[in-house]
């Protein structure tokens, strides 16, 4: 049986990805304001709005940190972050629902989430998604990992050098891969279940342009 080790090398980068994962968070959290107050349609695409754009201040910020990142082709950095960005706000939604809440909390956030004005067709994949993340009980060092592992995809559209993109992005799943396996002993297909998920999350964000089209405004 393999012995799996992480370096001293990977140890650091894991630091430096998972500090800057956590430092980087929403402002203002948006499950508490869902929690206080029911909003109308209206309201909530506004809430939505706001929130995925200050998430996407926060991804800038945060892919600054990865090392390797900004050594990319300026031109393909842009690339990158209008590429996941979408796939980044939906990880970061799921991971906000699976939060650990006061019993109760999570029923009711999950309720307003459903009357937001989201369409009827959209519900049921979406919370597929963020239950399955849920499902993975992901220490902060996995979520943090995962989505670095989302934001290095190479083939994003408009991706000059896909090499070096995948050379980092392999860095990154090198650890991941170790953590998984040292994190979850008893689960060998962890690893292979959690990179499933990225499956799930591109499926969903195309579903996203529609989403906000068909947002029911009374
Ligand atoms: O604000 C939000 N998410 C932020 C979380 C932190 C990162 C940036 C996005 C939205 C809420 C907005 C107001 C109405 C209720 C949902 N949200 C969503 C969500 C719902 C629909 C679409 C979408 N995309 N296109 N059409 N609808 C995106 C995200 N899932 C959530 C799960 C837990 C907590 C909040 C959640």
């Amino acid at each position: 049986k393999e012995k799996v080790e992480i370096t001293k090398e990977q140890q650091a980068l894991m630091k430096i990805i998972t500090d800057a994962y956590n430092r980087h968070q929403i402002p203002q959290d948006v499950a508490k304001k869902l929690l206080q107050d029911q909003y109308s349609a209206e309201e909530n695409f506004l809430l939505l709005t706001e929130m995925a754009t200050s998430q996407v201040q926060v991804l800038v910020e945060f892919t600054k940190n990865i090392p390797g990142f900004l050594s990319l082709d300026r031109e393909d950095q842009i690339a990158l972050l209008k590429g996941s960005a979408v796939e980044a706000m939906f990880l970061r939604s799921a991971q906000v629902f699976s939060r650990k809440m006061p019993s109760g909390h999570t029923e009711v956030l999950e309720e307003r989430i459903r009357k937001s004005g989201i369409s009827e067709e959209f519900i049921t994949p979406m919370f597929n998604f963020y239950k399955s993340i849920g499902e993975l009980h992901m220490v902060q060092e996995e979520q943090a990992l995962l989505t670095t592992v989302t934001i290095l995809t190479p083939d994003r559209p408009y991706v000059k050098d896909q090499q070096a993109v995948e050379r980092l992005q392999e860095t990154m799943l090198d650890v991941l891969r170790k953590l998984c396996v040292l994190q979850h002993p008893q689960e060998p297909q962890y690893f292979a279940r959690l990179l499933g998920r990225l499956t799930e999350l591109r499926t969903l964000s195309h579903y996203h342009t529609e989403m906000l089209a068909s947002w029911r405004m009374n």
